[in-house]
């Protein structure tokens, strides 16, 4: 029997912008259809890595293999198929109204139409111009100076995807019934059909990010990649948002802030600080509460109850300049050599 497709592979990836170092050497092996976590303090570069997978940025050493095959290779189409981004931000001032937020997701799979606008990029590597690789926008105009505006003024219809889908001709083509019913299950999957005839600006933050959720599953893809998709959400639908990302079965990348949604969720966890992987493994291996008063300057305690559950209790004392480990720290002492050990470098570690 062969595997299932979705495996990626991170290989000595490093992305540097403006001189610094964002992503540090990052190694890592996801399985096929596990759900792995990404944690860390802010800016420490789970979102780029993110990116990087997704093959929305250019890395600077090293590479990232989609079932052998390096995700800067693939086509944008391919990539559209096989790899969904759900930004941390995105957002629109089009008029769009729920349904076609979702029929954005397939831009990738729709049949027919060949016009295909060039990709250029920017000094950082990001993507310039709409469409992005993963065959939709990557980042709608959001004033974060990243990806330029979509859509272009070049006359496309600022609705689409709606009923018609422009033709190389620029006649409309009629929008295959199939492409409907691929929009109706995501809808479904994610909940929120009862949002299909909402215009985007009358929506909540929440309902936007569950949306958003449809997008990317639209896209059908074998790679869900999900930055903070639960940083709207209230409780129940945090809990019920990972629960449905789990049940897809899909090769899932997702960043979180809250430790014990990690526990909840996620098959593997990778922590990161300071755009290194400080340690990665099985969720219960790696929820240590050495490490996370290390990386996070939190005390906690993780119980193995009906689940596995992160408690904090306080912040811990300040972390050493640079987030170094050091003698002088809290830390327990084996946990410097443990950190030094897993980063492989001696940056983590206090000079002897
Ligand atoms: N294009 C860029 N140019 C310059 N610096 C950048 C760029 N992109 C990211 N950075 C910097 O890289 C660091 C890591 O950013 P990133 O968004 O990956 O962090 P993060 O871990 O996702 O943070 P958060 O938890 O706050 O979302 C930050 O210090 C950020 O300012």
């Amino acid at each position: 029997m062969s595997a299932p497709p979705g495996s990626l592979q991170v290989r000595a990836l490093s992305w540097q912008v403006a001189g610094r170092l964002i992503v540090d050497d990052v190694r890592l092996d996801l399985t096929a259809g596990a759900v792995t976590g990404i944690v860390g303090p802010n800016g420490s570069g789970k979102t780029s890595l993110l990116h990087l997978l997704a093959g929305l940025l250019v890395p600077t050493r090293g590479e990232v293999l989609l079932d052998g095959r390096q995700v800067r290779h693939l086509r944008p189409r391919e990539r559209g198929r096989r790899i969904a981004l759900v930004e941390q931000k995105a957002t629109t001032d089009l008029e769009l109204r729920g349904r076609e937020v979702v029929a954005l997701g397939r831009y990738a799979h729709a049949h027919g139409h060949r016009w295909r606008p060039a990709v250029r990029r920017s000094a950082t590597g990001s993507p310039a111009t709409w469409p992005p690789t993963t065959g939709r926008p990557t980042t709608w105009p959001s004033g974060t100076g990243r990806p330029s505006p979509w859509p272009s003024r070049t006359g496309r219809p600022t609705t689409w995807p709606s009923t018609t889908w422009p033709s190389r001709t620029g006649r409309p083509s009629p929008w295959p019934s199939t492409e409907d019913d691929a929009v109706a299950r995501a809808l479904a999957l994610a909940d929120v059909t009862h949002l299909a005839d909402r215009r985007w600006s009358t929506l909540s933050g929440g309902e936007q990010q569950r949306l958003h959720l449809a997008r990317a599953l639209a896209q059908e893809p074998d790679v869900l990649l999900l930055d903070e998709p639960t940083n709207h959400l209230d409780l129940s639908h945090q809990i019920d948002l990972l629960q449905r990302v789990r049940e897809l079965g899909r090769t899932t990348v997702v960043v979180l802030h809250d430790l014990d949604l990690a526990a909840a969720t996620c098959d593997d966890l990778v922590v990161m600080d300071d755009g290194r992987v400080v340690r990665s493994g099985p969720t219960a291996d790696v929820l240590q509460p050495g490490l996370l008063e290390d990386v996070f300057a939190v005390r906690t305690s993780v119980r193995h109850e009906d689940r596995l559950r992160v408690l904090w209790h306080g912040l811990a004392a300040k972390r050493s300049a640079g987030r170094t480990c050091s003698v002088e720290s809290d830390a327990p002492a084996g946990l410097c050599a443990h950190l030094h050990e897993e980063s492989g470098s001696s940056r983590r570690s206090s000079p002897s």
